[in-house]
């Protein structure tokens, strides 16, 4: 089998998306999103019609830059690169089929952390009532529609759904949390903010009613926390 040629630059930015991709998967569960192989980070290709995925059922101890899987934007694996040995995750198709609709999204990250999947179990979206989801999501956080694993469907969802919204999560109605970001970095920090938000709103609804924080305000949240929040030279700016 032949080895594919890239240009210098296409295969440093391969290189870079696989040291990133593998690290962060580290990340999930480092903040206790994920049991056993549950999950998955994927990482587009900067100048190419590629991403990086993980192997499908590979434990996380594992997963290394050299394992990680390169595929084409249909979510083809890349024969005859390091890792195309071993099948990729169950959810390539979903993450293929948003990069493929959504040319701004750098990262895709799925979970099963057990509060977005509680949320989701219930097909009911979690409200925006504290202000560190304004921060990050803008408003509520939306439920996906049940969709069957392996093919378009996951992918379709997530896009029908946060195209044109301001939340970089989707709860898949009876699955779980899919969030998207500029870079890999960027929806592995959303994975880990939709379970924070989704945690801390399951509690304060369990003791009382929750109140709601005005739009214009949550308007205004947002506004600060992406464009002043942090420093200057942050991937979201
Ligand atoms: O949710 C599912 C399957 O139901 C998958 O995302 C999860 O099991 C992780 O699968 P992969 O190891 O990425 O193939």
């Amino acid at each position: 089998m032949t080895t594919p040629e890239f240009d210098a630059d296409v295969t440093a930015a391969i290189e870079q998306v696989r040291a990133d991709v593998a690290r962060l998967h580290g990340e999930l569960t480092r903040y206790g999103l994920v049991v056993w192989t549950g999950g998955n980070v994927s990482g587009r290709v900067p100048g190419a019609d590629l991403f990086v995925i993980k192997p499908s059922g590979v434990s996380y101890d594992d997963l290394a830059p050299e394992n990680m899987i390169l595929c084409d934007l249909d979510g083809n694996v890349i024969q005859g690169t390091p890792g195309s040995e071993r099948n990729p995750s169950s959810d390539t198709a979903a993450h293929a089929y948003v990069y493929r609709h959504m040319p701004e999204v750098g990262g895709v990250v799925h979970t099963h952390s057990t509060f977005a999947v509680a949320w989701a179990a219930r097909g009911e979206e979690i409200p925006c009532v504290i202000t560190g989801m304004a921060d990050e999501f803008g408003g509520p956080i939306p439920i996906g529609p049940f969709a069957i694993i392996g093919d378009d469907s996951i992918g379709r969802g997530i896009v029908e759904t946060l195209t044109g919204h301001r939340s970089r999560a989707v709860l898949m109605q009876n699955h779980g949390p899919f969030t998207i970001g500029v870079n890999a970095k960027d929806a592995v920090k959303a994975a880990v903010m939709v379970e924070d938000a989704a945690r801390s709103v399951h509690y304060a609804r369990e003791a009382g009613p929750l109140i709601p924080i005005p739009q214009e305000r949550i308007d205004a949240l947002y506004a600060r926390y992406q464009n002043v929040y942090g420093q200057g030279g942050d991937a979201r700016r």
